[in-house]
């Protein structure tokens, strides 16, 4: 790990980073590259460190020294600025941020992704730290598109869909869709954050990811999770494959994602850590736009791959339609389509996305069957039992 230049030739310097929400699915697989393949120290912060045991157990790993736990929440602790001001560099990535919570526990999502920032933003600009923010592709909420006549030509116009930083609005339901708490409590973080930095010089980058999917996001309920609980897509299909159940699509599914595998969204996470001169004072896009699908695609290249990394025949009904309705509640509402434009990311950091959809299916489903499959035998088995 000697010698690792940066994008400008220049000699990287190991340093500290506060991770804030460290033991979360990004997280974790951030962790795992900074230890692998950085001189840098982690103190990782957040209330649970179960998705990053594996980094933090045995003490014999070679980078033991080099990262540590604190179990904080940061909602409410006197630590959490003795570490942001031991720290170069603070990553923030605590938030609730699972659509099913938005329209049910809104005021817990805007405390979560607004309220419980401020400190980390205040202890960072006072103490003249660098701050890389998590914020969401969901800001820009619906695309100006969806409001054209269903039949418009200018649908198919990327002026009308595309998701830029520096010129797409941001465009909310109403505001009894409390959906759109998360989405603009994250708006109005980043528009702190970047006051901050205006007015009184704060180093910051901000994140949006665009559905960044892999090993380890969320959790399958009953199993690593409360049975009740509804986790983001990728857990919620991976449940259902697993328990040989139809996937549930939302509305028809409809909705259109594009998903990006998370190992290539770290590399440029990576490269914001590493190239501060190109990414203070930037917002970036951070996804893959060729790998759109519509909601219910998804689920049909899921049910096909499931079929291949499990052996099993796949379901004569692999998906059912459900509504938002009957499975979020009252307040759901949805993004229609989220293409990232990527301009000022491959201008910033040079950085593209590689892997394709079906790849990155396969390798996150053979982990999901391989960590999942024989516990929920189990479980389906007692319940038969009983
Ligand atoms: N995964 C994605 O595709 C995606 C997309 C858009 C935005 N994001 C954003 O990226 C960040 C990380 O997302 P993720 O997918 O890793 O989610 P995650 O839920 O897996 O991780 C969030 C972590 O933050 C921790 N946390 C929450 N509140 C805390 C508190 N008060 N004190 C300490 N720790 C706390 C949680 O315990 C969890 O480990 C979030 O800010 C999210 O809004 C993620
Ligand atoms: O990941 C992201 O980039 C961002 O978007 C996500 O929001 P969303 O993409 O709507 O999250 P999912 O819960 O994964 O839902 C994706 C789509 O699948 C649909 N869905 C979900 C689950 C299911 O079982 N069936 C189904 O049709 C939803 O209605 C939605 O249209 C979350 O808000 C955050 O993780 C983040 O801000």
């Amino acid at each position: 790990m000697a010698g690792r230049v940066d994008l400008d030739g220049n000699t990287i310097k190991p340093i500290t980073i506060c991770m804030i929400g460290a033991g979360g699915f990004i997280g974790s697989h951030l962790c795992e590259k900074l230890m692998s393949e950085t001189p840098h120290k982690v103190l990782a912060v957040d209330v649970s460190n179960d998705k990053i045991k594996h980094l933090l157990e045995p003490a014999t790993l070679a980078w033991a020294d080099r990262m540590e736990f604190h179990r904080i929440n940061i909602k409410n602790d006197s630590r959490l600025e003795g570490l942001i001001k031991m720290a170069d560099l603070t990553i923030n990535l605590a938030a609730i941020c699972t659509p099913a919570d938005y329209n049910t526990r809104p005021l817990d999502t805007i405390y979560s992704n607004f309220i419980d920032a401020l400190p980390v933003v205040k202890y960072c600009s006072e103490n003249g730290k660098r701050l890389i923010h998590f914020s969401t592709c969901e800001i820009y909420g619906k695309t100006i598109g969806a409001f054209l006549p269903k039949d418009s030509p200018l649908r198919q116009d990327p002026a009308y869909y595309v998701l830029k930083e520096d010129t797409s609005p941001c465009i909310f339901g109403p505001i009894e869709k409390q959906r759109w708490s998360y989405a603009c409590a994250k708006q109005l973080i980043e528009r702190l954050i970047y006051a901050e930095g205006a007015e009184n010089g704060l180093e910051f980058t901000i994140v949006r990811p665009f559905n960044w999917i892999g090993p380890r996001m969320d959790f399958i309920p009953g199993i690593d999770g409360p049975s009740e609980g509804v986790p983001r897509v990728l857990a919620c299909f991976s449940n259902n494959l697993l328990r040989r159940e139809p996937l549930k699509l939302v509305d028809g599914g409809e909705s259109q994602r594009t998903f990006i595998y998370i190992k290539d969204a770290i590399e440029a996470v990576l490269l914001m850590i590493e190239n501060p001169a190109r990414a203070n004072g930037h917002i970036f896009n951070v996804g893959n736009p060729n790998n759109e699908v519509t909601v219910r695609q998804l689920a049909e290249m899921m049910t096909k791959v499931y079929s291949k990394v499990s052996g099993e025949s796949s379901l004569e009904t692999p998906t059912i339609d459900v509504s938002s309705k009957e499975f979020y509640g009252e307040g759901y509402d949805d993004s229609d389509k989220r293409i990232p434009d990527m301009t000022i990311i491959n201008k910033q950091l040079a950085w593209n996305p590689k892997t394709s959809l079906w790849d990155l299916l396969e390798s996150t489903l053979t982990y999901q069957h391989r960590t999942y499959a024989e516990a929920i035998k189990q479980a389906m088995s007692k319940s038969t039992a009983n």
